[in-house]
Order: structure tokens, then C-alpha cells, then sequence
């Protein structure tokens, strides 16, 4: 078990996946676990899809993603996330690839499945959806079908579709892995039209498996006007398979450009890998490459390919070698003859692969077009836009860049491990995908401040079973914030288990023992996934704060302040990831208070507001959406409340006593304001007043309070203190007395 490999993880930064290839499995996983301590990944997404491969993943722990086909299911049952309680446990690292056998469950009436079967398939599927909630990207791949063709054979029945919620990014890879089996062939490939036809938020959509003349004419209406990035291959055009009129006059009339919402690409097998990068150099229309590339397309013939060909070739002048192009076993054997007899330099595989559809013709060729790729990647005159995005931004994004920008083939892992020089080429090769970043799967979250607030969202954190770091400035303050959390566990416990001591204590333990303390924030912020800052309220100080934590925090961690009044986006403007920031206002007493304030600045993308939703969720809250407004919602309208039973005390209207007795039973509140001020801190409440003074003299409702700053002046700070409003140390005596 590598436990450094599954740390590296947090510092991740692209994908890492292995092949599925029935060919090498084995080597295949191992491969990728050994690519991914050499060169942390975001996500490490293992295929398995035999026994022997599942259990080879006990080495890494559990990798950061599990990605299960149709084939893992029936081949490798004891990867089902119901069996597999580490799978439970991290759900949101969950990534799945929804097999085509979903898409049949999804889309269809299946009540020609066998009941067996039909139970087996959706029980597993209901349980990858819960746990990686899909509806956020899909991947369907009909891959997922080799071997299950009796299965298959079932499934394969026009149905009337499932109504359910389409998913936010739709990618749909069809690799036609039925080999000329029309029925299966024509009738798969109309099933996923009527998909895609129906998604309006398809992003990927490849073809490149698309061989008999049935499933392309399906195909071909589809094609004009596709406004999603699609993959076919060169050799589909070559072979004049593919009608693609779009595609032809499109480049011609409009070359491709950055920001355009249509992205099509050419290419086979591998080479779609090459040709992503090759869409780099479009900013750069003097390249001889990209130009012999658009040629080829327009050309749609066989010389104007093999010219591409060839000035890639010239390229790689000192490989001396050719780029191979063609998968075998998705083309039809005359034409695997007729590439090798016109280009030659490849193995030829004549037989198609009935379980190795990803097997590359010439395994050396992925390697040369990933240096290939990274070649044209450091070359200094090519600027290297960011993805496009779509209208969906970052799903968009983090699907092209998932699928497009770093597919790695197993291959390509072995390689890898032959020296140093190459490792560079492709880290060189993936920088683009640097500042990918995926709805965050929050497993390590940094709490700063050991206070209050920080240590109630520890131990809330913990409880809900993710690793917690609770950082303060002192010993003292941390080891007294950890018996505070063990007490108020303790509380939880009873409450949810009862008499049931064994099961309580296990809870308390559980929980107590994710939750690691120390004064120094830097060392554990590289490994967070989230962190969240509760300090004292004072802008100067967070931003200090922030801006070491953001040398020394992952490029995907996310930033987070639990302040009360500063704006998120004055703290924000201390880090280099407004992206990547947010503010969650959580409510004092933590561990009761189930309300969150989710707020979000200009620059928060939707990824990381939907992970802070999330998290909020997952910690048991409920949280709500808000702008980055002064007090956001709860306390713009309680800190004026709160000052204005400060002002009535003041003025002698009426005693504190009476005011909250009046406001607990007049009102129904369940403390009054002047309890609820001492609950909260009366230096917290005076900080906030003084700030929302400071930036808006007139408003009478931020006037500060003469006895409220007289109180906090003597050191009188309200419960945490021992007295403010009312005193508190009698019963707090009582209290410890009692050991409450
Ligand atoms: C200024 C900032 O930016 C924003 C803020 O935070 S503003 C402040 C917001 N907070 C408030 O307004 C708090 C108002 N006060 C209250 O809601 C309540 O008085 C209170 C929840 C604090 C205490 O309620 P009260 O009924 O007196 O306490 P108590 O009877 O001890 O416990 C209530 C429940 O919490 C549970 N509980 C007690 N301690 C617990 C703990 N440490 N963890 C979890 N649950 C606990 C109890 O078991 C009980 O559960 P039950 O109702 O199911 O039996
Ligand atoms: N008290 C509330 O009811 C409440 C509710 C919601 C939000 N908040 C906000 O949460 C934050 C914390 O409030 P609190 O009530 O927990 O305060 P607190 O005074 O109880 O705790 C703050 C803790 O932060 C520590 N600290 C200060 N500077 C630090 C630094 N640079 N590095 C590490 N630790 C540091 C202090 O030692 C202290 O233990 C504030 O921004 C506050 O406005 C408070």
C-alpha cells in the first residue's frame, strides 16, 4: 500500500488513466500506479475491468478515481461501491464511466433484461450515481460493451425512452467494437443519436469507430452544424466513409479559432491526442504543420493525409520514424492492407482484436505523438491558449481537457519509466491542463483558527468523515479546541446512539482521530482540499494569512473564510485564485446551527460554488446562495437587531433581562439579543459594526455602541470571556464541576 501516492494526489494536476486493454491489464494498472508516483495526477483513473486488476489496486490504497465499465461490473464484482466500503467512503473521488449498458437503462424500458440482470446492472449504477453524482458529466463509451455482447444482444431493442435529467456534459465515444455486426452496429449507433440529439450540452462526441455504411449514414444528417467537438478519424475520411461536408467546409471557408464553439478534429485511434496539440499552433496560421493538417481535411483524400503525414515526420526527423494511424481492429482488414501497403512502417493486426480494441497498431507510435506533441508544445513561438470554453464553461473545460488534452494510453506509462528526460516531456505535454480543476472532491480540509467557529466546523468536518487539520497560534488554544470538540462529540453520540456506549464512543474516536492539530498552516495546505479559515475578524490579518497559503496550497485546493462581515473579495484579492475562492458562513453554535452561507465573488466558478454546496451538504447543513454583500443575509439583519438592544440597554428602555425575555417569548426567538450577542462575542460584534461604520458613515444602523466598546475595552467578550452582558462564570464553575 503507497500511501505517498495517495498524498500526491492532493497535489495533483492532470489525469492520469489506464488502458483497459484485455492485453496487458495487469501491467496496465501497475503502470499507472507507478506513472502516477513519478508524476502526480489529479486523477488517477484505473479501468478495471478483470479481478486480478481490481485487487491490484489495493497498492495505491484506493486510487483517486475508480472508473468501472459494463465489463468491470460482471467481470470484477467486488469493485461494486456497495460491496466495497473504501468506495463508500470516498465518494465524491469517484469518477465513473456510464456504460452504454446504463445509457440502454436509461434511455429504454428494460423490461425485456432479465430480472437478474436487470437488478444487478441498475443496483450497481444507482450506486456510482449516488455516489459521483453523474448528472454532473457523463462519459458514455460503448466500449464498455466488448464481451458483454450477449448482454448486449438484450439490450439492443427500441424502446421508448426514460424520461431523467440530462446531465450538465455529455461526452459520447462510439468505437463501433461490434466489428461489422451490422444489427448490433446500426442499432447501437441510433440509440446514441437519439441521445445526442437530445442533450443539449454535448461536448464530445467521437466516432471514430463509426465503419459500416448503416450506422454512418444515421450518422451523417447529424453531422451538419454539430456544435460540439467532434472526433472521427482520418481514415474514415480517407476511405470516404464519412460524408462530412460541415467539417470540409468549415475549416476551408473558417479556419478553427480558439473561441469558436465548434470544435471538430480529425484523427485515429492515438492521433486525436496529437491532434488536440496540434490545435495549439492555431493561433499561429503560418505553422506548416496545422496547415498540412487543415489541407488534409479539406483534401479528405489519402495523398493529402500522408502529406500531413510526412511533414510530421520531418518533424520528428531524428526518430526517423513514421506516425502510426490506423487502429486494426476497428477497420475493416482490406483497408488495415491498404494503409500498410501505402505508408508501411506499422504492424499490421489482421485479425480484429475481439478484447483489445485499444491496442494501438504500433505501440511505439502513441509515445512518438505524445513527444510529438510536446514538441510543438515548447516551442517558443506557439502560445498555448486554455481550452475553449463553451457556454458551460467549466464542465467544458474539464471535459475536454479530461478527455481530449490527457487520455493517456497505458503505453505511454511504460515508457515513461525509461528515464528522466521523458518524464519532463510530459509534464511539458500536459502543462496546459495546469490549472484544470474538477468539482473538487473534498477529502482533507484545513480549518484555521482553533476558536469558536474553527473548532466547531472541525469537528462537524470530522464527523462527516473527512481528515481535518485545525491550525491556531497555540498549543494551548488547540488542545483546549480538540477537548471541546471530544465534549461537544460526546453530545452527538448520546444523542444519536443512546444507551448504546460501545457504538457512541466508536463515533467519538472515529471522528477525533481524523482531526490533527498544529500551529504551522503551510506544511498541511499542500495537501488540502479545502480550506477554511476562521481567524479573528480583521481584513489585514486574513489577507496576510492568505497570501502564504496560497504559495503553499495545491493548485486545486479551495480557499474559504468563515468571516461574519469583510468581504470575500477584499480577502480574495490576496491570492491568485479568485476562481478558487469563496466564503462559508457558518453559525454559531456550529455543530447545532444548520444554516450555510455559500458566498460567492465574481470570480468563484461554478465548480468550486457547487463543491462548497456540497461540502456544506455533506457536513449535514443547509446551505444557501448569497453575493458577497456586507453581512451577506443572516447577519445584515441580525447585527442591526443586536445593536439595537444594545441602544435600548443604553438609553434605559429596559434591562437585558427583560429585553431578551421579551424578545425570546414576544418574538420566539430562542435566545434574546443581548444573550445571543455574549454567545457570539461581543469583540466579534464590535468588529463587525466598526467595519460596516467605517465604509458607510451615514447608516444609523452601524453606529457603534459606547457600551458595547466599554464592555470590550474591559476584556468583557460575552460567554468565552466569562462575562459581557450578563456573567457567566458561576455557572460556567458549575459547569466544570459537573463536567458538562
Ligand atoms: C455572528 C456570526 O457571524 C453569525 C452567527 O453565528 S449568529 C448566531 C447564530 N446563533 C444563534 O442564533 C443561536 C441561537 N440559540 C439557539 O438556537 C439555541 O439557544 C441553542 C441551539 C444555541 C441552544 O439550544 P438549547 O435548546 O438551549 O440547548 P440544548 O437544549 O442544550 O440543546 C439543543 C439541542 O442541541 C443538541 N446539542 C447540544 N450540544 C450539542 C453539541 N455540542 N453538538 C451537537 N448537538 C448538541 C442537544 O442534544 C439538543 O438536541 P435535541 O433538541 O434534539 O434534544
Ligand atoms: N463567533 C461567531 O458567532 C461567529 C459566527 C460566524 C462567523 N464568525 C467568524 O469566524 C471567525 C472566527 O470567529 P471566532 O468566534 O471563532 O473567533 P475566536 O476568537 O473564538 O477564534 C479565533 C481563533 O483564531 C486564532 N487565530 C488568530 N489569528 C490566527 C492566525 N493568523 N493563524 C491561526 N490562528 C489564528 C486565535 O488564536 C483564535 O483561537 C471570525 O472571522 C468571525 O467573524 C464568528
Amino acid at each position: 500500500m503507497n500511501k505517498n501516492a495517495v498524498r500526491r494526489v492532493g497535489k495533483a494536476n492532470y489525469l492520469a488513466r489506464s488502458n483497459h486493454s484485455g492485453i496487458d491489464d495487469n501491467n496496465a494498472t501497475f503502470s499507472a500506479l507507478t506513472m502516477q508516483q513519478k508524476v502526480p495526477t489529479d486523477l488517477l483513473a484505473l479501468e478495471p475491468s478483470t479481478s486480478q486488476q481490481a485487487e491490484s489496486m489495493d497498492y495505491l490504497d484506493l486510487p483517486s478515481a475508480v472508473v468501472v465499465d459494463g465489463n468491470g461490473v460482471v467481470t470484477a464484482p467486488h469493485l461494486q461501491p456497495e460491496k466495497d466500503e473504501r468506495h463508500a467512503t470516498r465518494k465524491s473521488t469517484i469518477f465513473a464511466m456510464l456504460s452504454l449498458e446504463i445509457l440502454m437503462i436509461l434511455l429504454q424500458h428494460a423490461d425485456f433484461l432479465t430480472q437478474q440482470k436487470l437488478r444487478k446492472v441498475c443496483k450497481y449504477w444507482r450506486a456510482v450515481l449516488n455516489l459521483s453524482d453523474l448528472q454532473e458529466s457523463v462519459w458514455l463509451d460503448s466500449q464498455s460493451l466488448i464481451g458483454t455482447h450477449d448482454f448486449v444482444a438484450e439490450v439492443y431493442r427500441p424502446r421508448q425512452l426514460w424520461s431523467f435529467t440530462l446531465p450538465r456534459t455529455l461526452s459520447i465515444t462510439y468505437n463501433g467494437l461490434f466489428y461489422q455486426r451490422k444489427e448490433m452496429d446500426g442499432e447501437a449507433s441510433r440509440v446514441l443519436r437519439k441521445f445526442a440529439d437530445r442533450c443539449p450540452n454535448l461536448v464530445t462526441l467521437d466516432l471514430r469507430g463509426l465503419y459500416l455504411k448503416e450506422c454512418i449514414d444515421d450518422w451523417n444528417v447529424f453531422f451538419r452544424g454539430v456544435p460540439y467537438s467532434l472526433t472521427v478519424s482520418a481514415s474514415q475520411i480517407v476511405f470516404g466513409m464519412l460524408d462530412v461536408p460541415e467539417m470540409r467546409n468549415g475549416v476551408a471557408q473558417e479556419p478553427m479559432k480558439p473561441h469558436r464553439r465548434c470544435r471538430r478534429r480529425t484523427g485515429s485511434g492515438p492521433t486525436v491526442d496529437l491532434l488536440h496539440a496540434v490545435r495549439q499552433v492555431e493561433l499561429n496560421p503560418a505553422n506548416s504543420v496545422f496547415d498540412a493538417l487543415r489541407n488534409s481535411v479539406e483534401a479528405s483524400r489519402l495523398d493529402a493525409v500522408r502529406e500531413w503525414v510526412e511533414d510530421c515526420a520531418t518533424v520528428l526527423m531524428k526518430d526517423q520514424r513514421w506516425l502510426g494511424f490506423v487502429r486494426a481492429e476497428s477497420l475493416p482488414s482490406p483497408a488495415i492492407h491498404r494503409i500498410s501497403s501505402e505508408w508501411g512502417d506499422f504492424e499490421v493486426v489482421t485479425e480484429p482484436a475481439e478484447v483489445s480494441p485499444q491496442k494501438v497498431v504500433n505501440g511505439q507510435d502513441y509515445f512518438t505523438l505524445l513527444k510529438f506533441a510536446a514538441y510543438i508544445l515548447t516551442r517558443g513561438d506557439i502560445a498555448l491558449p486554455r481550452p475553449t470554453p463553451f457556454k458551460f464553461d467549466f464542465e467544458t473545460d474539464r471535459f475536454y481537457r479530461l478527455m481530449g488534452g490527457v487520455s493517456f494510453h497505458a503505453d505511454f506509462f511504460r515508457r515513461l519509466h525509461r528515464g528522466k528526460k521523458v518524464i519532463k516531456m510530459a509534464s511539458v505535454f500536459l502543462q496546459p491542463v495546469r490549472h484544470y480543476s474538477k468539482k473538487a472532491a473534498i477529502n482533507h480540509v484545513l480549518v484555521i483558527g482553533g476558536g469558536l467557529m474553527g473548532s466547531g466546523i472541525a469537528q462537524i468536518t470530522a464527523a462527516a468523515g473527512m481528515k481535518v487539520t485545525l491550525v491556531d497560534q497555540s498549543q494551548d488554544v488547540l488542545k483546549k479546541a480538540v477537548s471541546g470538540i471530544e465534549s461537544s462529540l460526546g453530545k452527538v453520540a448520546r444523542k444519536q446512539f443512546g444507551e448504546d456506549k460501545e457504538k457512541a464512543d466508536k463515533f467519538v474516536k472515529t471522528a477525533v482521530e481524523l482531526i490533527q492539530t498544529t500551529t504551522d498552516a503551510q506544511q498541511p495546505a499542500q495537501f488540502a482540499d479545502l480550506i477554511i479559515e476562521a481567524i479573528v475578524e480583521n481584513l489585514d490579518t486574513k489577507k496576510t494569512l492568505f497570501t502564504s497559503l496560497d504559495k503553499a496550497a495545491s493548485n486545486h485546493t479551495i480557499f474559504t473564510s468563515n468571516t461574519s462581515s469583510l468581504s470575500i473579495t477584499d480577502i480574495a484579492a490576496a491570492t491568485k485564485r479568485q476562481d478558487r475562492f469563496g466564503g462559508l458562513h457558518f453559525f454559531s453554535p456550529v455543530p447545532m446551527m444548520k444554516l450555510v452561507e455559500v458566498v460567492r465573488i465574481e470570480g468563484t466558478s461554478d465548480a468550486t460554488f457547487d463543491a462548497l454546496f456540497d461540502f456544506a451538504k455533506k457536513v449535514g447543513k443547509v446551505p444557501v446562495a448569497c453575493k458577497d454583500t456586507p453581512g451577506f443575509i443572516v447577519n445584515r439583519l441580525l447585527v442591526p437587531y443586536i445593536m439595537e438592544a444594545v441602544r435600548m440597554l443604553e438609553r434605559g428602555d429596559a434591562s437585558a433581562e427583560d429585553i431578551d425575555t421579551a424578545m425570546k417569548l414576544g418574538a420566539g426567538y430562542p435566545m434574546g439579543p443581548l444573550e445571543l450577542a455574549d454567545f457570539v462575542g461581543l469583540d466579534v460584534c464590535k468588529m463587525i459594526i466598526d467595519g460596516w461604520h467605517k465604509n458607510d458613515k451615514a447608516q444609523p444602523l452601524f453606529f457603534p455602541s459606547p457600551m458595547l466598546n466599554k464592555l470590550v475595552g474591559e476584556g468583557k467578550l460575552g460567554r468565552k470571556s466569562g462575562s459581557g452582558f450578563y456573567d457567566y462564570k458561576a455557572q460556567q464553575a458549575k459547569q466544570a464541576k459537573s463536567g458538562r
